[in-house]
């Protein structure tokens, strides 16, 4: 079929439910329900499959799937041919080296003919030959940390985030050794009407994460302050601004990062800004 692509997403667990809010974001409309493995779009050519996280790298390699999403932490330890397309900038962790909080770590040397366990063989394969340690690696599938306890191995490397999957088992994290994000990947050698409804995709897909990474910006002035506000609040071109009925006053908009907005929300408040709105955008089309 080349007039419809498919993409892989995981069934149910940490990247489902943001993979499935950020198509639906895009206005595409499917169905989901549970135990469906298989859906079809109503108003977009894309069709879904409901996969394991682990099957999904080498289904897009293949060509059975077209385009997936996944951690880059499971793309890079399954080692498949594929283009990553872009970051998405949900399920953030890192894979890390851990030892039991009683231990004393000396540095990496300290790994040096140890047994550790991990799910991510070859991530962790390559990190220590990187560093000429020689250990024992013991693959396991899940459950990772419990393996210091029950005397499999005496170091784990395993996911993180918060940090208190490690601290419930008694251990301490040692080493950072690779940093993830969900990537939306596709198949290297995608027909050209496939990469047009890629492109219109990924239009979309940008135009959610450029709206989410900016916001709306609504605020009240003096208008001898307004050259000074202006300067504060670089807009998407410049700020639009609006008579308020209150003689004197002006209305300011414009559309800034929110990371420019706690950076300056001091400066446009000492500047006679009052009645500041910050709302978000949902898309953004540069
Ligand atoms: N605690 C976490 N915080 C953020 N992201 C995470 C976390 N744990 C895992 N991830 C990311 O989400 C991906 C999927 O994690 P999950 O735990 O759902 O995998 P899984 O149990 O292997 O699922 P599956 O049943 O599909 O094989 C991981 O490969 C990683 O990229
Ligand atoms: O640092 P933390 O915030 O505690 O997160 C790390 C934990 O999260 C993941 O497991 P998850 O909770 O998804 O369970 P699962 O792997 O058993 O499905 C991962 O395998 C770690 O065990
Ligand atoms: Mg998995």
């Amino acid at each position: 079929m080349e007039n419809i692509i498919r993409i892989a997403v995981q069934k149910s667990g940490r990247l489902s439910d943001d993979s499935l809010s950020l198509i639906k974001e895009c206005g595409i409309k499917f169905y989901n329900g549970t135990g469906k493995l298989k859906s079809t779009s109503t108003n977009f050519p894309i069709e879904f499959l409901f996969l394991r996280d682990d099957d999904i790298p080498g289904y897009v390699a293949d060509g059975v799937a077209d385009l997936g999403i996944v951690g880059e932490n499971e793309l890079v330890e399954k080692d498949k041919d594929v283009n990553v397309l872009k970051k998405l900038g949900f399920s953030k962790c890192r894979l890390s080296l851990a030892i039991p909080k009683s231990e004393s770590y000396t540095g990496i040397d300290y790994f040096e003919g140890k047994n550790i366990a991990t799910s991510y063989p070859k991530i962790l394969g390559d990190y220590l030959q990187s560093k000429k340690i020689s250990a024992a690696i013991h693959e396991i599938s899940g459950s990772v940390e419990i393996a210091p306890s029950i005397g499999l191995a005496e170091g784990i490397c395993d996911i993180v985030s918060s940090g208190s999957t490690l601290m419930m088992n008694g251990l301490k994290e040692v080493e950072e050794i690779f940093k993830s994000e969900a990537v939306l990947i596709a198949n290297k050698d995608l027909s050209e009407e496939k990469v047009s409804i890629v492109d219109k995709l990924l239009f979309r897909m940008n135009a959610v994460q450029t709206g989410k990474s900016n916001k709306y910006i609504l605020l009240n002035a003096p208008n001898d302050s307004l050259d000074k506000i202006v300067s504060i609040i670089p807009g998407m071109r410049s700020p639009t601004i609006l008579p308020l009925a209150q003689k004197g006053w002006s209305s300011v908009h414009a559309v800034i990062s929110e990371d420019q907005f706690w950076e300056n929300i001091e400066g446009l408040r000492a500047a006679g800004a009052e009645g500041i709105l910050v709302v978000p955008i949902e898309k953004m089309v540069l």
